[in-house]
Formats: structure tokens, C-alpha cells, sequence
């Protein structure tokens, strides 16, 4: 599992040897762990070609917006169908929510003023308007698709003239959650 640069605590102190008895846990990097959860999120996406997801976080590093991409609240017959061959209005892109609007208006505190965003797709220029009217600070993204190349440059252009660091996550190993490790036992 992927464990912090540095100081396990972050403190920049040398890490003290743990104890006979206790058990070394590995302890999750913030990147590793906000795009974890944006990952998270993107597993609640129905559309069926591109589940993304997206994490909001504070200048404290707390969690306050998540998001995925999805229909508009309470709809129920919008297409999902990505076809090009069929007409706009039987398309989906008219109607989805992007991850980052929803995280962004699924925001918990008053405003997201100075915080990060890391979503698993780099954002679209709809999307990089929002980053900035909100007042995110930095963008933190996975993948990147190249179907879009206007949307990309543009994007590109206004978080660089904002001078919004984008940065591209660069996993070097996996999150596995094994459900089984989670399971406490009282000791005896
Ligand atoms: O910034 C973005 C860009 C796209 N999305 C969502 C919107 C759609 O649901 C998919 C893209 O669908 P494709 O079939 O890959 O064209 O991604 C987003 O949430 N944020
Ligand atoms: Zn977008």
C-alpha cells in the first residue's frame, strides 16, 4: 500500500520503531487516498462507457465535495447513449452532470476557497470554469482522454492563465481494501 513521503506522521520527525506489540499498518498517502475516494466515487457512475469521480478537499485536508457524473436529480428516462449516429437529444451529453459539478454543488462547508480537487478525469473546459469560479486552488487529475482535444487546450488555458497548478496523479502501486483485514477481533 502506498505510504506517505517522509515522516510516517507527516511531522518530518524520524519515525519512531513501533512496539513488539503492535502491528505495523501501513498508512495511505493523501494523494493515494483522496483520489482512493474520487475512485470511489466514479464506482457509483451509471453511465456505462466513463465513470469519473471527484474529491474536494481543504486547505486542512478534510473531505468537503464529492461527486460522479449522472443525470440531473430526479430524472428518469435520459439517455445514457454515447452512439454518434443518433440525434443529439438521444444523446447523453446534453443532460449529464460532470463529476466535478456534482462534487462541487454536493460542497459541505461554506465555500471551496483555496481547496484541491482530484478527479479521475482530467476535466473538461465546462468543468475547468466551475474549478475557478469556485476558487479550487489546484487540480490533481488521473487520466486523460484525447477525444476531446478543444475541450483539453481550453481547459489547459484557463487553469494555466489562472495559474491553477493541474497535476497528474502517477500511481505507483494499487489500493486494495480486503474487507477481511477490517474485521476486528476483541483479543483475548
Ligand atoms: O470533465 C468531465 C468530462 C466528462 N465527464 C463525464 C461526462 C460523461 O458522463 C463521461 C464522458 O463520456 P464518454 O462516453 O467517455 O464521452 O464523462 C465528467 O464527469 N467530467
Ligand atoms: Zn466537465
Amino acid at each position: 500500500m502506498a505510504s506517505p513521503s517522509g515522516s510516517a506522521d507527516g511531522s518530518g520527525k524520524a519515525q519512531e520503531a513501533p512496539q513488539t506489540s503492535e502491528k505495523a499498518r501501513e498508512v495511505l498517502a493523501d494523494d493515494y487516498y483522496f483520489m482512493g475516494i474520487a475512485g470511489l466515487a466514479a464506482k457509483k457512475s451509471k453511465d456505462p462507457m466513463t465513470q469519473v469521480g471527484a474529491c474536494i478537499v481543504n486547505q486542512e485536508k478534510k473531505i468537503v465535495g464529492v461527486g460522479y457524473n449522472g443525470m440531473p436529480r430526479d430524472s428518469k428516462n435520459l439517455p445514457w447513449s454515447r452512439n454518434a449516429e443518433k440525434e443529439e437529444a438521444e444523446r447523453k451529453y446534453l443532460y449529464v452532470c460532470h463529476a466535478e459539478l456534482n462534487a462541487i454543488m454536493n460542497k459541505n462547508s461554506a465555500d471551496l476557497k483555496g481547496c484541491t480537487m482530484y478527479v479521475t478525469l482530467f476535466p473538461c473546459n465546462e468543468c475547468a470554469k466551475l474549478i475557478l469560479q469556485a476558487g479550487i486552488k489546484e487540480v490533481v487529475y488521473f487520466s486523460e482522454k484525447n477525444d476531446t482535444p478543444a475541450s483539453t487546450a481550453a481547459s489547459k488555458k484557463m487553469l494555466e492563465d489562472a495559474a491553477v497548478p493541474l497535476r497528474k496523479f502517477e500511481p505507483k502501486e494499487a489500493i486494495v481494501i480486503d474487507f477481511s483485514k477490517l474485521q476486528h477481533h476483541s483479543a483475548k
